[in-house]
């Protein structure tokens, strides 16, 4: 099939490189000349494990294409995918302005014939607003098909690759027949459904997820106080099968492009409609108090920071992606420097982009070893499997300090006494002193 993706961020770019994958023929297409350019060359601008492979075979094969051309983009596309932004607006409702002016810029080239699907995540309703703009600026009618995407940065191709389930929402049963077809070659479950209740899907499952970190993190602040230990109890808790063991990782948060935006859309939403979503709220609350919680047990261990060299391990909101969209770190990094504390973070591929976000506030290490050499104290941040992996015992060596304060549950008892001196504070586990 011939498909036009608009947008190639994250979801756009790992969607239109797994269909070509999958043997469609694709054209991606972006506002943005640099990055069109850069992936003409071959050159992801994300980075997203297994992607630039892909990328460069799926090119060579004649599959892919780039253009910020509508035009020549659009031109024969039997499926229009859109996948452009849908950030955070100011009173927390998701800002449409991005899908709006793409709705608006391919009503010029859109055929009748065509099939347009919002993969961004949209709150209920947007397609069938969407709609009215299209067909409003073409004069026909127009096919519409909803179907929200749920791959994980980090794990993009995979994810897209095996899916749990493909949604497809459309008040039109040709329409969805069609992008069912286009999905075949995946062998993934697919789910028809309306178009509203599709729109409702991702929400209801990135609330529950960010709902299911919420709980977990503040059974670990209960665990703290009564001397339990929330990874055994994580453990337990997640082998019956009803609760399920994923997302039950105790931490300083959850961050990222979705989940904080999508909760406080999901609010806004409840709010339009006058239903009081309580729940949601104490999500949010939970996350925001857990994001402060490695400063406060820093504070708590010495008093005062003023002075103090923070080494900071990761920047970036989770392992294996670049990027820096509600990281934790962001708020860590402000805090500390605001007490006083000098912070030197190292982070394997978010440096570029940390330094957009956070500037000269922190110094940023080319090595685990530069960032962690005369330091009064190590703040794991993000779980890179490479952190996991160094030698503690001779780094805590480097150290002014030997004291660590792990935000993600990352290092194991064994590892900790392997470096004879060391004091260990992380999230809803006893404190380890040796
Ligand atoms: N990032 C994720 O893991 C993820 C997963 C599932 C769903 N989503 C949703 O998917 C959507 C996209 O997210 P993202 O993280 O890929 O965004 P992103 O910011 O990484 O990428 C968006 C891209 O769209 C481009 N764009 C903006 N307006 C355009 C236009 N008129 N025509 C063509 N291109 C245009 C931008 O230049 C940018 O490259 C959002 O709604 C998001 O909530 C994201
Ligand atoms: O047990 C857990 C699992 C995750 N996190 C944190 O939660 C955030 C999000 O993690 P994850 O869900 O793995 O990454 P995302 O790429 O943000 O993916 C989420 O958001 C996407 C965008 O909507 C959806 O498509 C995905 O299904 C959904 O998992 C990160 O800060 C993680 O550190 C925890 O703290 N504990």
């Amino acid at each position: 099939m011939k498909i036009a993706v608009l947008g190639t961020g994250y979801v756009g770019l790992s969607t239109g490189v797994c269909l070509s994958e999958i043997g469609h023929h694709v054209y991606c297409i972006d506002i943005n000349e640099q990055k069109i350019n850069n992936l003409r060359n071959g050159i992801s601008p994300i980075y997203e494990p297994g992607l630039e492979s892909l990328l460069a075979s799926n090119m060579t094969a004649q599959r892919l294409q780039f253009t910020t051309s509508l035009e020549e983009g659009l031109n024969d596309a039997e499926i229009i995918i859109i996948a452009v932004g849908t950030p955070q607006g100011d009173d927390g409702a998701a800002d449409l302005s991005y899908l709006e002016q793409a709705a608006k810029d391919i009503s010029k080239y859109v055929a009748a014939s065509s099939i347009i699907v919002i993969k961004s995540t949209v709150p209920v309703g947007t397609n069938e607003y969407i709609q009215t703009i299209i067909e409003a600026e073409c004069g026909f009618p127009v096919q519409m098909v909803s179907n929200p995407e749920f791959l994980r940065q980090g794990s993009a191709v995979q994810d897209t690759m095996k899916p749990d389930r493909i949604i497809l929402g459309s008040n039109d049963k040709t329409a969805a027949e069609k992008i069912r077809e286009m999905y075949l070659p995946l062998n993934a479950p697919i789910i028809l459904a309306d178009i509203r209740s599709a729109e409702m899907i991702k929400y209801a499952s990135n609330a529950f997820l960010a709902t299911k970190i919420s709980y977990i993190n503040e059974i670990a602040n209960l665990c703290e106080v009564v001397g339990a230990n929330v990874e055994d109890v994580a453990n337990g808790v997640g082998k019956d099968k009803r609760i399920g063991e994923a997302f039950l990782q105790a931490g300083i948060g959850y961050g990222g492009s979705c989940f904080p935006k999508d909760v406080k859309a999901l609010l806004h939403t409840a709010s339009l409609y006058q239903v009081d979503f309580s729940m949601l709220k104490e999500t949010i609350a939970i996350n925001d108090n857990q994001q402060k919680l490695l400063v406060k047990k820093a504070v708590k261990r010495f008093g005062d920071l003023q002075g103090k060299k923070i080494a900071m391990l990761g920047l970036s909101f989770k392992p294996e992606t670049d990027d820096m969209r509600e990281a934790p770190s962001i708020k860590i990094a402000h805090s500390l420097t605001q007490m006083g504390a000098e912070v030197v973070a190292y982070d394997p591929v978010a440096i570029n982009n940390a330094k957009q976000v956070l500037g000269d506030i922190i110094t940023y290490a080319s090595s685990v070893y530069d960032a962690i050499s005369q330091a009064d104290a190590l703040m794991i941040v993000t779980e890179w499997k490479e952190f996991t992996q160094l030698d503690f015992a001779s780094l805590v060596k480097k150290m002014n300090h030997p004291i660590i304060f792990d935000g993600r549950n990352c290092l194991e008892e064994e590892q900790l006494k392997a470096c004879g001196n060391v004091e260990y504070y992380s999230i809803g586990r006893p404190v380890i002193i040796i």
